[in-house]
């Protein structure tokens, strides 16, 4: 029997709600971190290891995609997830996003948008159909619509053109999509930070059924608490059975302050970036093993931790391989961070389903606040 993509709400606290979503590939934990697989590959991570910190489902990219190895190619060899080994679901990302932020010589019109790739300078284009096309060929479970979305802060005309111009090409996309059976096209709210921008986005793209919606447009420049606000703006004009998506987010905090307002999934390159970088995040608050202060410190980062990476290895010893720029640096400090956010969901997600949210976000932002025991 094929599972078709569903949705179950297994708790709520306040605007806040743990479920689950239901895929042929598997199930999806809310709320979920998705770790992000740009290049297929989730950078430093074996895939079987990703799956043992927690995740459900990763991020693929279709811009990265289309332009190296190339959509067809990677078809041809069976899909995404027989190309790098990992059988669970994969939500991908349209490819607008990186195209406005990644490539060079971009114009966009109402057809889409066409580039030079910003690896050899190829022309491409990336229309809502030729999106959807990549994305089958990827065999994408989530599939994401192309949109435009614009950086903050803007004037509210040009977040304006680009959500009513995201509204069109949303209703492409779902007529290139059709109604596969186990799969989902998502919708993205757009709208910058103009609150009658973002409700008329969310109203129109609900009014098109889509199994799930992003919010989008957010984490581009904003403070917090405008982005807070948002998403408090957008919420109520979003069915409760669907999930909810916030892209491109973000840090521990925004994840819990995300999740109490009614967001059921993350992504974020945060995690995987700093820890290459030796920035990790713990339940101590953030750590830069940079420093010099960890250079004879013999303990591990975390003895409780259930990660190997952060409860058997010496601080010294990773000051020393960040110091040394060493692979192994950023494949140990990688595992901490994606391992840490995996805890702090699954934290919220027991908080949310035993009603005990307000008290769990206190003590975990609490604990960020004191830093070291
Ligand atoms: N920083 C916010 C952000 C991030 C992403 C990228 S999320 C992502 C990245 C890699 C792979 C999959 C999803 C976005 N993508 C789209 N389509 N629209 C947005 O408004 C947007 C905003």
């Amino acid at each position: 029997m094929t599972t078709d993509f569903s949705f179950h709400l297994l708790g709520r606290d306040g605007a806040a709600r743990t479920g689950e979503i239901r895929m042929p590939r598997g199930v999806i934990r809310t709320p979920a971190f998705m770790p992000v697989g740009t290049a297929a590959t989730v950078k430093g991570m074996y895939p079987e290891q990703v799956k043992a910190l927690g995740a459900d489902v990763v991020l693929g990219n279709t811009y990265h995609l289309m332009l190296r190895p190339g959509a067809e190619r990677i078809a041809g060899l069976g899909g995404l997830h027989k190309f790098m080994n990992w059988p669970h679901p994969i939500l991908t990302d349209s490819g607008g996003f990186q195209v406005m932020s990644l490539s060079q010589l971009r114009k966009l019109t109402e057809e889409g948008v066409t580039f030079q790739s910003h690896i050899d300078g190829s022309r491409h284009m990336l229309s809502p159909e030729r999106s959807v096309e990549i994305q089958n060929l990827l065999g994408s479970d989530i599939v994401m619509q192309l949109d435009e979305c614009v950086s903050l802060p803007c004037e509210d005309k040009v977040a304006e053109k680009a959500m009513r111009l995201s509204l069109r090409w949303a209703e492409r996309c779902k007529t290139a999509f059709g109604n596969p059976t186990g799969r989902a096209l998502f919708g993205i709210v757009q709208g910058g930070a103009v609150p009658a921008l973002r409700v008329e986005s969310a109203k129109s793209l609900v009014e098109m059924d889509l199994k799930g919606y992003a919010i989008g447009g957010l984490a581009v420049g904003e403070p917090q608490d405008v982005m807070l606000a948002m998403i408090e703006v957008v919420e109520p004009h979003l069915p409760q059975d669907r999930p909810r998506y916030l892209m491109g987010v973000g840090t521990p905090d925004d994840l819990v302050e995300a999740v109490s307002r009614g967001v059921d999934m993350f992504d974020c390159v945060m995690p995987t970036r700093a820890g290459r970088h030796g920035q990790i995040f713990t339940r101590f608050g953030r750590m830069n093993l940079r420093n010099a202060k960890h250079a004879d410190d013999p303990r591990p980062i975390d003895p409780q931790s259930s990660c190997e990476a952060a409860n058997s290895y010496a601080r010294a010893y990773l000051h020393h391989l960040v110091k040394a720029d060493e692979m192994l640096g950023k494949m140990l400090l990688t595992w901490v961070n994606l391992a840490y956010y995996q805890e702090l969901m699954a934290g919220l997600r027991a908080a949310i389903a035993e009603g005990r949210l307000k008290d769990f976000a206190a003590e975990t932002k609490a604990a960020w606040a004191r830093g070291e025991e």
